[in-house]
């Protein structure tokens, strides 16, 4: 019997969700006869019943599309007065709908774990820029922030060469620094600060002063959750995000005047911010994203609710929200080292 399935994104938008949603909607509807709906903005539409339909034509030319079409928002599901498992079944019932595909990132892949324990039919499709999702060589999104970030690298070497500055680069990055890492070490950046591996100022500013008396204009990617090895949380000065966690951005405008006081050499910052999670997704992430939307609706066929998508290798594979949630997948040390000795 046909069955209809609802599709939400929630949290951080990341270039790649609408061609999951399109990879879902298309094999669902050919290969199995499902129907769609799209709850609009993350977990708001769910809770209210504020849907749209989603089909063949609703989806077409989706793929190289950036943002989502569904709209996201950091709204909980079980947020007063009206959230919570049980009204969210009544809704699902009112509306027909099955089973429920959230696409997100670890913070909407936990409410889907409690939404499943509570009862609710649902399954998820990991996405973040971050690439911070355990159980997923890869998330769809991380690629094109990566060449994003890289481009802007390239291009701030041009003008610090030609100033013979000191540039420094803020990619994102709450708890994991994969963007700074990769798009360093692609631009060949002469240091790159994470969130895993604090850095005193003073090897910043040998870093900085070496390259400097080699004769070129160094070049730092620093990512916002970065700290020095005294600092307790990471640098944020813009209040909170709708889900009450402190907004990062802006540690490259505290780092540039110490590194320019400390070591003599002009110094200019750019934060690089929400660019790296707009327009086009690179085809990397089209074709992860196509998949992982294919996918999803095998997995929804097969009724395996409490489960997520994720790539393992070159394969699609499915594992629980509880192995996907047990860790973080953090910059490893020795991954870090491997690049921190050519650094300067
Ligand atoms: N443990 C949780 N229980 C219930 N709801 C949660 C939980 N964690 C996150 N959420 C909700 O899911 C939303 C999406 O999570 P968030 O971390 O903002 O984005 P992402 O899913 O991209 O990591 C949050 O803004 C919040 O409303
Ligand atoms: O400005 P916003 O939308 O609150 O989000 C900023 C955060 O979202 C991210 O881009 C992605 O985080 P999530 O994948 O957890 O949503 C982080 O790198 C950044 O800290
Ligand atoms: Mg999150």
């Amino acid at each position: 019997m046909a069955k209809r399935f609802g599709i939400l994104t929630s949290g951080g938008d990341c270039p790649g969700l609408n061609a999951v949603i399109r990879g879902a909607v298309l094999k669902g509807e050919t290969v199995y006869g499902h129907e769609f709906v799209g709850f609009k903005d993350g977990w708001y539409g769910l809770v209210y019943g504020d849907i749209m339909e989603l089909n063949r034509s609703t989806v077409r030319g989706l793929s190289h599309e950036g943002g989502t079409i569904l709209g996201t928002s950091r709204f909980g599901p079980y947020q007063e007065p009206d959230g919570g498992a049980e009204n969210i079944k009544k809704v699902m019932k009112n509306l027909g709908i099955d089973g429920v595909i959230a696409i997100g990132g670890e913070g909407t892949a936990s409410a889907s774990r409690r939404l499943y324990e509570d009862g609710i039919n649902i399954v998820g499709v990991p996405k973040t820029i971050d690439n911070d999702l355990d159980a997923t060589d890869y998330t769809f999104g991380f690629n094109t922030a990566v060449e994003i970030a890289t481009e802007a690298i390239d291009r701030l070497r041009t003008t610090g060469n030609s100033h013979k500055r000191c540039m420094v680069l803020e990619v994102m990055g709450r708890h994991a620094g994969w963007i700074a890492l990769y798009s360093g070490i692609a631009g060949g950046a002469h240091a790159i600060l994470i969130p895993e591996q604090p850095e005193s100022l003073d090897q910043i500013c040998a870093w900085v002063t070496h390259v400097k008396n080699r004769g070129r204009a160094p070049m730092v990617v620093v990512a916002e959750g970065f700290k020095f090895p005294d600092m307790g949380e990471a640098y944020s000065v813009k209040g909170l995000d709708g889900f009450n966690r402190p907004r990062l951005g802006g540690i490259a405008e505290v780092l540039a005047p110490l590194i320019e006081e400390r070591t003599g050499i002009e110094t200019r910052a750019t934060v690089l911010g929400h660019i790296q999670r707009g327009g086009v997704p690179t085809a990397f992430d089209r074709v992860l994203a196509t998949r992982l939307g294919m996918a999803i609706t095998d997995l929804c066929a097969d009724k395996g609710w409490g489960k997520m998508v994720a790539l393992n290798g070159t394969d699609i594979v499915r594992v629980d929200f509880s192995d996907a949630l047990a860790n973080q997948k953090s910059v490893p040390a020795d991954q870090y080292q491997e690049i921190r000795v050519i650094f300067g």
